[in-house]
């Protein structure tokens, strides 16, 4: 079992700008998306609790063994205010990794949120705690509280590697990761980006097309293929 404490977070300056990013746009994942390569969300599958959740928050890390959720409950301990805890549960989504009792201890330590590679279950009590979670699934059956697992090392998630200390940005489309030494790039380039939007939006309310605005026939008439672009090259 590995447990390792203290996790390295981007500056508290940096957090704030996702969290003011969420506060003022509504699509905030999608731009990261975009300028992550057209990566960096967790796949679809991954379902909310309930509609609306939307956040930015710093990532700790627990790494399930079987069924055993005692990895999850660890890294409750270890999170600090605002973390959102991500259960590598290697997409188990016939074991529960997290209930009402575990929210109730993640809100008395202030988490954000729950993403977990897997399924929860006591989902109405959660509900009405209104704690985030998002989740493979939901399920009655838990595994035991054994001793296993790991907390806050690399993990994997809905697709996606996570470390602890990345930043997840959370909103009705899904989740998003950005690793920690890219975080302060990924948020200025998004927030050129959300401005960039505007301006399009502006263009779009005023009658015009994306087809027009990009001249999309002459994109099209410049299909590429790959075996005339080979022999040009000859
Ligand atoms: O107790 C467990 O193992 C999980 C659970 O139901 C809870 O946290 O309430
Ligand atoms: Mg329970």
């Amino acid at each position: 079992m590995t447990v390792i404490e203290s996790v390295k977070r981007p500056q508290q300056t940096i957090v704030e700008g996702y969290k003011e990013l969420v506060k003022n746009y509504e699509s905030v994942t999608c731009a990261i998306s975009d300028n992550m390569g057209r990566a960096g969300a967790m796949t679809a599958d991954m379902k909310p609790l309930f509609e609306g959740i939307r956040l930015a928050g710093t990532v700790i890390t627990a790494k399930t063994v079987g069924g055993d959720l005692s990895a999850v409950i660890k890294a409750v301990d270890l999170a600090q205010p605002e973390d959102i805890i991500v259960v590598d549960a290697q997409g188990n989504a016939n074991s529960a990794f997290w209930g009402e009792n575990i929210t109730m201890s993640a809100m008395n330590k202030r988490v954000a949120a729950a993403v977990i590679d897997g399924s929860f279950r006591d989902v109405e009590e959660i509900r009405k705690l209104k704690f985030p979670v998002f989740s493979k699934g939901i399920v009655p059956n838990v595994g035991a509280i054994a001793g296993y697992g790991h907390v806050n090392v690399p993990v994997q998630c809905a697709g996606l590697p996570v470390h602890p200390g990345d930043m997840i940005i959370i909103d009705g489309n899904g989740i998003v990761v950005v690793p920690n030494e890219e975080a302060e790039e990924i948020l200025n380039k998004t927030r050129s980006l959300l401005e960039v939007e505007d301006g399009v939006q502006e263009k779009l309310k005023a009658g015009a097309t994306i087809g027009e605005l990009i001249d999309i026939d002459q994109l099209m008439q410049n299909g590429f293929n790959y075996q005339e672009r080979a022999l040009e090259k000859r």
